[in-house]
């Protein structure tokens, strides 16, 4: 196989932390790569007024691969502040460059993996009726359409007036669309039958692949009757192909609750955007936080993959770094996956779990048990610190992680 070359992009805050790690961690384990760093993020927005950079859709669109940290976003008007003075007033507006690197290449399946690993404190851990403890093993891989649904970014603060037409034509409407100027607010949520297919296909496939025995469409249908209606729709009919995994449909604020009740008994969920945000950060909650939680953006030609959590403004100016990069090497590893190197992946996977498990080395959040942040610092290994004892297992860990 020919070398490849991986686009680093670490963009904002514990991005530039985590990343470099995950680089030592692919190294240690003999993929042979090159990389070609990026810019991103809100540097780029304030200085040039676009926060993913011409130059660097070149760089995705030529070498297809990419591992990403992550990026600040903010709000609109806090956006247009931090721009350059001499950028302001010529209509430039910010949209966070990650959701559009996802639109820009139609990365639209979102993938996200939450295994809890033996050993971590912050594993979900529930009552028994006996006054007992027990720990559920979760393994649920999350599928989220990755670009569109309410992420799609079709919203408008005071709509033009054929978006208020056609809201008036509607006789349910009619009301909103007179509601006068600033004063009203539209995001769309819009679902295509082709991406319901493609993301509920690419989920049921997955569950094939690894033998989960169900898949979970976890939407709304009840109430957003037409796009949640056409998202479980579809996956009943791509489970016709598939009569050896059970289908499950579940509405998004029950799966809520229900995953602290019985997280062990699901297996692949899949789900439009936001829910599948949501829904794959309250999956990571059970199984040590977003330290934990890996993520890949895969499109048919392009793929970027990138730990769940976002650049943690609280964390990122300490030095030295003490923020967790499992998420970003996890992350790492399932872009080994997708390449090809599984066995590398699950060497990494493996070094991470007997690191877990033997729990001398534990970063701040996989710590903290009671007493809050005050007590964060107290033993726990820096980002540095932690990554050297992933290497040290690296060195040991046989490809034995296979599910
Ligand atoms: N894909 C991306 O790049 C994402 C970007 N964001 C952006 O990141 C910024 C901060 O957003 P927040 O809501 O604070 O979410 P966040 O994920 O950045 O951080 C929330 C909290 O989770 C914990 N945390 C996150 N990553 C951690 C790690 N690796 N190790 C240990 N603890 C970790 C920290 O307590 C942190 O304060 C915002 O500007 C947001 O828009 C948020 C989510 C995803
Ligand atoms: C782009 C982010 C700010 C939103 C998010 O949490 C994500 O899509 O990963």
């Amino acid at each position: 196989m020919a070398r490849p070359t991986v686009v680093t992009m670490p963009g904002d805050g514990i991005g530039n932390q985590v990343l470099p790690q995950a680089i030592r961690v692919l190294e240690a384990v003999g993929f042979e790569a090159n990389y070609v760093h990026a810019d991103i993020g809100w540097e780029c927005w304030c200085n040039e007024g676009n926060a993913l950079p011409d130059r660097t859709i070149q760089l995705l669109r030529k070498h297809k691969l990419g591992l990403f940290g992550a990026i600040t976003s903010k709000p609109k008007k806090a956006a247009d502040a931090e721009l350059k003075p001499e950028l302001r007033g010529k209509g430039l507006s910010y949209f966070s460059p990650i959701v559009t690197m996802r639109q820009l290449f139609n990365l639209d399946v979102c993938m996200r993996p939450c295994l809890s690993f033996p050993g971590n404190p912050l594993n979900f851990i529930r009552q028994t009726t006996c006054g007992g403890f027990e720990e559920p093993q979760v393994d649920v891989v999350v599928f989220r359409q990755n670009t569109e649904g309410l992420y799609a970014g079709v919203e408008w603060t005071n709509p033009p007036e054929n978006v208020r037409t056609a809201l008036a034509s509607h006789k349910k409407f009619a009301a909103f669309a007179n509601t006068p100027g600033e004063e009203l607010a539209v995001s769309v949520r819009i679902i295509t039958k082709k991406n319901a297919q493609r993301i509920c296909e690419a989920a049921f496939k997955h569950a094939k692949k690894y033998r989960y025995k169900n898949v979970t469409i976890c939407e709304k249908p009840n109430v957003l009757r037409e796009t949640s209606g056409m998202m479980e729709e579809v996956a009943k009919q791509v489970q016709k192909q598939y009569p050896e995994i059970a289908l499950w449909s579940t509405n998004i604020d029950a799966q809520t609750m229900w995953l602290t009740k019985n997280p062990e008994e699901y297996g692949v969920i899949v789900a439009s955007n936001l829910f599948g945000d949501v829904i794959s950060d309250a999956f990571a909650g059970l199984v040590g936080g977003l330290g934990f939680a890996a993520s890949g953006n895969i499109g048919d030609e392009v793929a970027v993959f990138e730990p769940t959590h976002g650049s943690a403004p609280k964390y990122a100016e300490l030095n030295p770094s003490i923020v967790n990069p499992i998420a970003m090497i996890l992350s790492a590893a399932m872009m080994l996956d997708h390449i090809g190197e599984s066995e590398k992946a699950d060497r990494i996977r493996k070094a991470i779990a007997d690191v877990v498990k033997e729990g001398k080395v534990r970063t701040y959040d996989m710590m903290r048990i009671a007493g809050g942040p005050k007590s964060l610092a107290q033993g726990a290994a820096n980002t540095v610190q932690i990554t050297d004892a992933i290497l040290v297992h690296v060195e040991t860990a046989i490809a034995a992680f296979a599910r």
